[in-house]
């Protein structure tokens, strides 16, 4: 549960980290470039805290660097990856509310801005962040939970002081990350870390533009998939061959497998599927209503179809549905990383598929007599990406 308490300018509070957005990449290096923070080595650690850059400040709007004043290491968000999301674990919505009281509307965003490492004798002292636009208005810091002692956040504002003891608030069994979000203009300071290491990500926190509040739901799912979808395609270990990025649907379509088209369904996307289209398309990748076909027996593979098979001309089918519409449907096999029989395109499913939009049909199996057998398909969305080669990311 997020559980936070506010006092003026500041919002504190604690998350437990969800196993899906626990995990970390950084382009720096591939040996150890995975970071899974449920259970993260200390090792890992070690190579990430070396895989980052000397911190700088801003200061007049430019960076300065100067280890009497700032000691840690930092790695900007382009040179890295991770699943934790500010919005789906509720805090955007919990920093909207405690920090900027009474507004009640998603009109906020938070976007990554670094990775920070404070080793042993790292701190940061006295500042105010340097608002990077007219429309940002404080900073968000997650603190990971990593072991380490020291490295609180001292706060000072209006003669007020308050200190965060930020390495007592984490834990790690189950992991619980520790956060801080506070106003631009709030002073504040990392007190220097005694022993391990303290990681945290820092996000900037704008209002949302006008523009952005009328379209709320779009703008949710266009801010959180954008940012992932932009880390992903720079991360050279991401489908370094190329591959598919897949979407179940999000709404329901009318489906006839003998009569509807695959290229109508993609005209007529509804909100957040036409958004994930648009998405997919503002960064180049082309995108298709494909119809999905598996066997009966979930295991045999499946095979995708830019058109639905009529079944009804299909005659006897005497082998599994998916090798069927290979030979005479020129159906493309697809399999998923946790396949163990990898044949065809590899699918990574960004938006599984929940069976809306689940169709079935039958056709004549052979064996000593005919049978009828049946067949389910379902429709989804294909973005076919290009090799970490032709992305112009080098592994
Ligand atoms: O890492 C932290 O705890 C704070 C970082 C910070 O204040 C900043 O990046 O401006
Ligand atoms: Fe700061």
């Amino acid at each position: 549960m997020l559980v936070c308490s506010t006092q003026p300018g500041r919002t504190l509070g604690t998350v437990p980290l969800v196993r899906s957005g626990s995990y970390f990449s950084s382009r720096h290096c591939t040996e150890h470039s995975m970071i899974n923070f449920f259970k993260p080595t200390g090792s890992q650690i070690v190579d990430l805290a070396k895989a980052c850059q000397p911190a700088t400040f801003g200061v007049d709007q430019k960076d300065v660097l100067d280890e009497s004043y700032r000691k840690a290491g930092k790695m900007d968000a382009n040179n890295f990856a991770t699943q934790f999301s500010p919005s789906d674990l509720g805090m955007v919505a919990a920093i909207e509310h405690h920090l900027l009281r009474g507004r009640g509307e998603q009109t906020i965003r938070a976007e990554l801005y670094k990775l920070n490492v404070y080793g042993p004798g790292a701190f940061f002292k006295s500042h105010v962040d340097t608002p990077r636009s007219d429309t940002m208005f404080g900073s968000l810091v997650i603190v990971l939970p990593t072991v380490h002692e020291g490295g609180s956040l001292v706060f000072r504002h209006d003669d007020d002081e308050w200190t965060f003891e930020s390495a007592k608030a984490v834990k790690m069994d189950p992991p619980q990350a520790a956060f801080a979000a506070f106003f631009s203009d709030v002073e504040h300071e990392v007190l220097p870390v005694t022993s391990g290491y303290r990681i945290t990500l820092t996000y900037n926190l704008y209002f949302a533009k006008a523009t952005e509040v009328v379209t709320v739901e779009n703008t949710k799912i266009d801010e959180t998939l954008k940012g992932s979808l932009d880390r992903l395609l720079k991360d050279p270990n991401f489908l370094p061959n190329g591959g598919a990025l897949g979407f179940g649907l999000s709404h329901k379509y009318p489906i006839n497998p003998h009569s509807t088209s695959l290229r109508d369904i993609l005209g007529r996307l509804k909100g957040p599927d036409a958004a994930v289209k648009q998405l997919c398309e503002s960064f180049s990748l082309k995108v298709a209503a494909k119809a999905i076909y598996r066997d009966e027996d979930d295991n045999r593979g499946a095979c995708l179809l830019n058109r639905f098979f009529d079944f009804r001309y299909a005659g006897e089918v005497d082998c599994s549905i998916v090798d069927y519409l290979s030979q005479y449907g020129d159906a493309e096999k697809v399999y998923d990383e946790a396949d163990d029989d990898p044949e065809g395109l590899l699918v990574v499913w960004a938006k599984s598929l929940e069976k809306v939009n689940q169709f079935e049909d039958s056709y004549i199996a052979y064996g000593n007599e005919a049978t009828l057998g049946c067949v389910y398909g379902e429709v989804c969305l294909i973005a076919t990406v290009p090799s970490a080669d032709e992305r112009g990311v080098q592994v």
